[in-house]
């Protein structure tokens, strides 16, 4: 029998609560998801200040830590390419096949959808707190940020000393304006 296999692309900088309750969320409509890490090329910037590999451990941590069969999951950086009328050829070149893609992203649910794709908008789970801007945010004012994601992403932030480069990111961005 085929696989129904549904996609979820995001930049997860960082991966937080909100990507982890979409995650159950999408695996209880498909046999297995690919979670595509977007803008796998970017890091060390403010909005987009962990690596691709960063973000993978994140992710993968996270999903053991919250116990979800490592089974039904891939995880795959996926870089961007600055064509976006080849972009979905391109994505399926780098995964598994796939029949549903969840974005809320305007762009990316427009690409699928001209390809054929049944596209699914996921609800969004406390969004006024659950939001990568509103951790970034947190992290650089010093702000509570641990409680809107998982402990994995919090060791792993940590561990590369994540806080540290957010803030020297912005004195950077700051002295180069
Ligand atoms: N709070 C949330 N609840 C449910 N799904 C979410 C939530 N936040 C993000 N998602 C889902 O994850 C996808 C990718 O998220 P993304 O990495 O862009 O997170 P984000 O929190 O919107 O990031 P940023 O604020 O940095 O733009 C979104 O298209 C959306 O479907
Ligand atoms: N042409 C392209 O490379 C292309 C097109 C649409 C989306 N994307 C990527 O998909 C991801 C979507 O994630 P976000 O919802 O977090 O923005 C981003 O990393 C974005 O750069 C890339």
């Amino acid at each position: 029998m085929k696989t129904n296999r549904g996609i979820l692309i995001g930049r997860m900088q960082p991966f937080h609560n909100g990507h982890i309750q979409v995650i159950k969320k999408i695996l209880e409509e498909v046999d297995e998801i690919i979670i595509g890490i977007g803008s796998a090329q970017i890091s060390h910037d403010l909005k987009n200040p962990f690596t691709a590999g960063e973000r993978l451990v994140m992710i993968k941590q996270s999903l053991v830590e919250h116990n979800i069969d490592p089974s039904r999951y891939y995880i795959i950086p996926m870089e961007d390419i600055n064509k976006n009328a080849i972009w979905v050829s391109y994505i399926k070149m780098l995964t598994p096949p796939f029949n549903k893609i969840y974005s809320g992203n305007y762009l990316v649910k427009q690409l699928f959808y001209e390809e054929g794709y049944e596209v699914k908008t996921p609800p969004l789970f406390d969004r006024l707190k659950l939001s990568g801007t509103e951790v970034r945010k947190r992290m650089l004012n010093d702000e509570n940020w641990q409680e809107l994601v998982p402990n994995a992403t919090v060791e792993l932030v940590n561990e590369i000393k994540g806080i540290e480069r957010i803030k020297n990111l912005s004195k950077k961005e700051i002295s180069d304006m």
